[in-house]
């Protein structure tokens, strides 16, 4: 077998087919543990390692300890929607998680990328609402809710699960808020974070935000819909549009009278205010 031993974890990072996906800060690799169990291996380099990548990132945000983070966070957090954190090796200043293999993404469900099994509709929504207040009742916000941070379980009957816990952050007992950075949103094509943790798209630069557990829900909010339409962002279609209007709180599709699946929805469900919550 080629590839490399790290302690109890197999790897073989040169073979593309073994490759599931690029993470921010990671990649995430079909590997083994034990020799013989099938998982995925997310292997995170450290903030000291010299990788441009991270360190482009690490000089954005310098509160980003993501590998530190997900381990501490998964490691309070055992429940059947959340993500199974199995074994982590560390060697030369890069860690290796290995964690309970799926399926596939909700975002390549909803793209029609994956046609395996899935539980019924109200099933997917209750694990998704199940999985989101299990970090926050440990103190957590997970921060990085999105259809591809949600899995879909390789095992029977089949689960729907919350994964990269790599941003999530403590939240300050006394406000329930927690402090971020712009960095995450800027990498993937759609935007998913709420109003409050958005700057103005019309300013330059950009500052360090409070948000609150409710900003989980309204991505968790955002979700449903790309899970039930399926494949639309309620506040748009790329990046620029839905960061826009969502600062702007203009769900554009929800506002419109057709939209690809009718579903019953009102648009006072999509606003909050954030200060009561
Ligand atoms: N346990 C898993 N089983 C199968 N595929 C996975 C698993 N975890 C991640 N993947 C795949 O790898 C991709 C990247 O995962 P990762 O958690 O690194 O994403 P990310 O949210 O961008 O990461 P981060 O922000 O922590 O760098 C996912 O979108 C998914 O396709």
């Amino acid at each position: 077998m080629v590839g490399r031993h790290f302690g109890r974890i197999w790897l073989d990072t040169e073979n593309p087919h073994l490759l599931l996906g690029r993470g921010q800060f990671s990649d995430v690799f079909r590997g083994k543990l034990n020799g013989s169990m099938e998982v995925a291996i997310k292997r995170i380099v450290q903030e000291n390692q010299p990788d441009p990548r991270y360190n482009q990132i690490a000089a954005i945000n310098p509160d980003t300890q993501s590998s530190k983070r997900e381990n501490e966070a998964l490691r309070q957090l055992d429940h059947p929607n959340v993500i199974k954190l199995l074994h982590v090796e560390e060697h030369n200043s890069i860690k290796y998680f290995a964690l309970e293999l799926c399926a596939a993404t909700l975002y390549q469900y909803c793209l029609r990328q994956y046609n395996g099994p899935m539980p019924p509709d109200a099933v997917v929504l209750l694990h998704i609402s199940q999985s989101g207040p299990i970090p926050n009742s440990k103190g957590f916000a997970h921060r990085n809710i999105e259809p591809k941070n949600i899995l879909i379980s390789k095992s029977f009957p089949t689960r729907i699960i919350l994964a990269d816990f790599g941003l999530s952050k403590s939240v300050s007992n006394t406000s329930g808020s927690y402090s971020v950075s712009q960095d995450r949103s800027m990498n993937d094509q759609l935007c998913w974070l709420a109003a409050e943790l958005l700057d103005n798209p019309d300013d330059q630069g950009f500052s360090e935000k409070r948000g609150s557990i409710a900003s989980d829900i309204f991505s968790a909010g955002c979700v449903f819909y790309f899970y039930l339409t399926p494949g639309w962002h309620p506040f748009g279609s790329d990046l620029d549009s839905t960061q826009r209007n969502i600062f702007n709180g203009e769900p554009v599709l929800l506002n419109r009278k057709s939209t690809p699946r009718t579903i019953p929805i009102q648009e006072h469900d999509w606003s909050y205010d954030f200060k009561e919550s």
